[in-house]
């Protein structure tokens, strides 16, 4: 049965990535799609807003929903502090499993639990099940309609607090324009848009900030 193109980049990192340095393993996997086949990774250009906003955010616990291949759960638990921990949701069992090896090549296994099953089960059992008191720190890059009922869901299980920032890709293509809407029209978020462009294409993209405040 020949391979998925997921199964075909995580082989490219194993292959040409350094054990244990996730730095070598986002740029592999940027060098693989960018050259070889393109894949919806949050990518370099991206990933460096994506970066500073982490940096910036400084989290203790962190949520991204759609881990697809693990690119941003590596690039961002690159950045955590000593204790900090970076929680990543993938339904799809192949994609899970193919981040899972992805994580673990990194070497950022320490940091990153990868809960497997859908955002809308799992964001309810974040507080009992995964000892989630508030989050501080959310990437958005799943299904793009999911944002905002996925935003609504981790204000009514009181998972933002005053400060947490959410961090969405793909605003502009493929966009979010309920998303959009949603935080920029409601009084509990602050949002900034960061301009940028599709990974590994020259097509326009953009990231949308929004800063609960309570
Ligand atoms: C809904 N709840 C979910 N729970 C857990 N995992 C989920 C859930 N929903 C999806 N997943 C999981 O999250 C991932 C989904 C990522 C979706 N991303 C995109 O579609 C996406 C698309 C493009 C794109 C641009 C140009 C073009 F020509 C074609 C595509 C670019 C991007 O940067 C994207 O992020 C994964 F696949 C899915 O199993
Ligand atoms: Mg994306």
């Amino acid at each position: 049965m020949n391979q998925s193109k997921e199964q075909r980049i995580l082989n490219f990192v194993l292959q040409n990535a350094v054990r244990g340095d996730p730095c070598s393993v986002v740029d592999t996997i940027d060098k693989y799609c960018s050259q070889k086949e393109w894949a919806m990774n949050v990518g370099d250009e991206k990933g460096k807003i994506l970066d500073k906003t982490v940096q910036e955010a400084n989290p203790s616990v962190a949520l991204e929903l759609g881990t697809y291949c693990g690119y941003s759960a590596v690039r961002i638990s690159r950045l955590l502090k000593a204790g900090a921990r970076l929680l990543t949701v993938e339904f799809n069992p192949e994609f899970a499993a193919i981040a899972k090896q992805m994580i673990e090549f990194a070497g950022v296994q320490d940091k990153v639990k990868l809960l497997e099953g859908p955002s809308e089960e799992i964001i309810p059992q974040l507080k009992k099940k995964y000892e989630v008191d508030t989050l501080d720190f959310v990437f958005l890059d799943h299904w793009k309609d999911r944002y905002t009922p996925d935003t609504i869901l981790l204000q009514e299980c009181n998972l933002l607090r005053k400060g947490s920032v959410l961090l969405a890709d793909n605003i502009i293509f493929p966009g979010a324009p309920d998303f959009l809407n949603y935080v920029r029209k409601s009084p509990h978020f602050q949002c900034t848009n960061y301009p940028s462009h599709l990974e590994y294409m020259q097509v326009e993209d953009a990231m949308e900030k929004a800063v609960f405040l309570g």
